[in-house]
């Protein structure tokens, strides 16, 4: 028996008697948490590992820690269900001679992050571990499996850029539920485009960090990430007919995704403001509050997509009216294990827009076949 309770923002709306609510209130309490831990090492980060965005350290200590807060909060949710969690880290480094410091300074991280947060006892090295283990999930499409991306956007997190914890939950292979916590993210619309790094400069502030949770036929929402169980708004995305209004939202990062190829696209669907471009999920949270019209995703060829790098999103934006498919217009399956196989990449927006962006994908990749 999942022992959380609907935080009381939920009394008004469909979430608090919808058939997943409990599971929902510990994702997003995980989610929470987890954030948490993010943000104490991000504003720890040192001058030089800013600078140095190729040092992975910062960033694998907190992959690793708010892999292992997730877990922690929905096994303690559930303790009599063997957890199945789908998740990107492992724990082979750190059970290595050589992660010996790294799982000892996780180790301290977690528990300090615990004392206050929580006032729960501390964990010991190997309870860390095996809650990281616990992520080793294949998935599949039955039963229940939780999908986690613990730090999606790790490039935007070393670049005091966007990044988003992510959390979904596959049920008889659909994802029923969906958490986004995203802590640089500004609470109001969001227009520019420097990738983010500029509310992320004021990430301390009141008005930064936000939670977007989603049940499957009960909603799409957004709350404060600081007082999401006391604040709760429905979202929903924007309907923008008028393709010259409409502005689309990429990858930062260009390897990511093809800028000139979805220049191309939005050039053919007369798309004609400029992208917004932002690291992680934090842009189907955005789609889904309706700053932005459009999100394209088209990776190198040899590239495969995994599940926990668009669970969560896929069904936040489904549920605030949007649609999700690959380039040959096919929902996302993510039943099939840890990959998402899917036909060149991914279109997100409203049905209408959708249409006319698939046919502008498609008329730009014939013409380069
Ligand atoms: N060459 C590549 N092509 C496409 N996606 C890639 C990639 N290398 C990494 N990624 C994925 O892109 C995700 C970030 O997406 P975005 O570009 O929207 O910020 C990364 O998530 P992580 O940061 O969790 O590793 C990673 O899974
Ligand atoms: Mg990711």
């Amino acid at each position: 028996m999942c022992r959380n309770h609907a935080p009381a923002a939920w009394a008004e709306t469909k979430l608090s008697d919808a058939k997943y609510a409990s599971e929902l209130a510990a994702a997003c309490e995980a989610v929470t948490l987890a954030s948490k831990l993010c943000q104490r090492v991000q504003q720890q980060l040192t001058t030089s590992e800013k600078a140095d965005k190729d040092d992975a350290s910062p960033v694998t200590v907190a992959d690793y820690g708010a892999q292992a807060l997730v877990a922690w909060v929905l096994q303690r949710a559930d303790p009599s269900l063997k957890l199945s969690m789908v998740a990107e880290e492992d724990s082979a480094d750190l059970i290595a001679p050589s992660g010996a410091a790294m799982l000892a300074r996780i180790t301290q991280l977690i528990n300090s992050v615990l004392a206050e947060e929580q006032g729960a006892a501390p964990l010991s090295e190997q309870d860390v571990v095996g809650l990281i283990e616990l992520g080793g999930s294949q998935g599949g499409p039955q039963g229940r499996h939780w999908v986690l991306d613990p730090i999606d956007g790790t490039r935007g997190f070393v670049g005091m850029r966007q990044y988003a914890v992510c959390l979904g939950m596959l049920q008889d292979g659909d994802v029923v539920l969906g958490v986004l916590g995203c802590p640089n993210l500004p609470q109001g619309a969001v227009g520019d485009d420097d990738g983010g790094a500029a509310a992320a400069g004021k990430s301390s502030s009141a008005d930064v960090g936000c939670l977007f949770l989603a049940h499957r036929g009960a909603g799409a929402y957004v709350a404060p990430l600081s007082s999401s169980s006391s604040s709760l708004r429905r979202i929903s995305v924007r309907d923008e007919s008028d393709m010259g209004n409409a502005r689309f939202m990429e990858s930062y990062e260009s390897r990511h995704s093809d800028h000139s190829f979805t220049a191309a696209v939005a050039k053919q669907a007369g798309v004609s403001l400029p992208p917004l471009r932002m690291d992680s999920q934090v842009k189907y949270g955005l789609l889904s509050r309706g700053d932005a019209g459009i999100f394209m995703r088209f990776p190198p060829p040899s590239y495969r997509e995994k599940i926990w790098d668009h669970a969560a999103g896929c069904v936040i934006v489904e549920e605030a009216g949007g649609k999700v498919t690959d380039a040959s217009g096919a929902r996302l399956d993510f039943a099939r294990g840890r990959w998402l196989d899917l036909d060149g990449g991914i279109i997100a927006a409203p049905p209408a827009v959708h249409g006319a962006v698939l046919a502008a994908a498609q008329a730009v990749r014939g013409s380069k076949l």
